[in-house]
């Protein structure tokens, strides 16, 4: 095994499906979890062995971490006398920092610190990623390939995750709330509700894939859409009358402050 995955949540298992899915052998992964029962169902689903002893990682070469920010620390103290000498640690654990890490496992140990998102899920993550301060490019490219096997990823200098979190991380769940609004409007107009969700869904995955292939700024694609007196003017005053934009970008800085408080900055 050289592959160790601690934290078998929504986040683990998804990164976890997309390593299977890229090539993966199941062989090569162990996960850790300490929630009893996880073990057969997971085992069942990917065919990967999960114990919940987490001194099963002294052999893992790579291990992800992706267990809440606040179960972290007590997480590192548990394994830190067991990892292997050369052993890469990937962290998804949301504004904790490398320098917290490093100081709870042995000196040099390589960290790459890393804020994936959920759509990781359907091979369309979006991941940052900022080295430690003993992480080798080798290390380095070794954990964007990890999150390239479900996604996009970009290396970043650690000082920016805070909006990577509040950007990439947390962008799923502005959308999905634009999209239960929107969906609730259609109802409100008397549409049934799956014709509502079938529509609002249909049309944000379509508005996605313009914004990726035509590579056109969103203010270009807006006016396409804004005839002259028309349904979309009407709506988009009411949106900037009701402060929209505004509360997007407080909402953003919210969950940059968030993340900045979690890593005690
Ligand atoms: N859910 C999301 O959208 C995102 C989450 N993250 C980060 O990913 C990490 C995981 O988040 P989720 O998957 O949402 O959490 P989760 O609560 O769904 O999963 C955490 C898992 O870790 C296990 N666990 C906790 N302590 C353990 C220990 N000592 N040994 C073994 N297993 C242990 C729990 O049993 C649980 O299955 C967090 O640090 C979060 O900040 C990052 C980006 C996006
Ligand atoms: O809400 C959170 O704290 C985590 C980090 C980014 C997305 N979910």
């Amino acid at each position: 095994m050289t592959l160790a995955l601690i934290g078998a949540g929504v986040m683990g298992q998804t990164l976890l499906g997309g390593l299977l899915r890229a090539g993966r052998d199941a062989a090569d992964v162990l996960v850790v979890d300490r929630r009893a029962g996880r073990g057969q169902e997971l085992h069942e689903r990917f065919g990967v062995r999960v114990v919940e002893d987490v001194t099963a990682v002294a052999s893992a070469k790579t291990v992800l971490l992706a267990v809440k920010p606040q179960d972290l620390p007590a997480l590192l103290d548990s394994i830190a006398a067991h990892l292997a000498p050369d052993v890469l640690l990937v962290s998804l654990a949301a504004g904790v920092t490398t320098a917290a890490i490093e100081a709870r496992v042995p000196a040099g140990t390589a960290v790459v610190r890393v804020m994936p998102n959920t759509p990781s899920l359907v091979d369309e993550g979006m991941a940052g990623l900022a080295a430690g301060s003993a992480c080798a490019d080798s290390q380095l490219a070794e954990a964007e390939d990890l999150m390239r096997s479900c996604g996009k990823a970009v290396v970043l200098a650690e000082k920016h995750l805070d909006a990577v979190t509040a950007l990439s991380g947390s962008g799923p769940a502005y959308v999905f709330y634009v999209v239960e609004a929107m969906v609730e409007a259609g109802v409100l107009l008397g549409l049934p509700r799956a014709t509502a969700t079938e529509l609002v869904v249909q049309t944000v995955v379509g508005a996605g894939a313009m914004l990726r292939e035509t590579g056109q700024h969103p203010t270009v694609l807006r006016e396409q859409v804004t005839s002259p007196a028309g349904t979309t003017a009407a709506a988009l005053r009411q949106l900037d009358d009701s402060g929209v934009r505004a509360a997007l970008v407080s909402a953003v800085e919210a969950a940059a402050a968030r993340s900045k408080q979690l890593s005690g900055g």
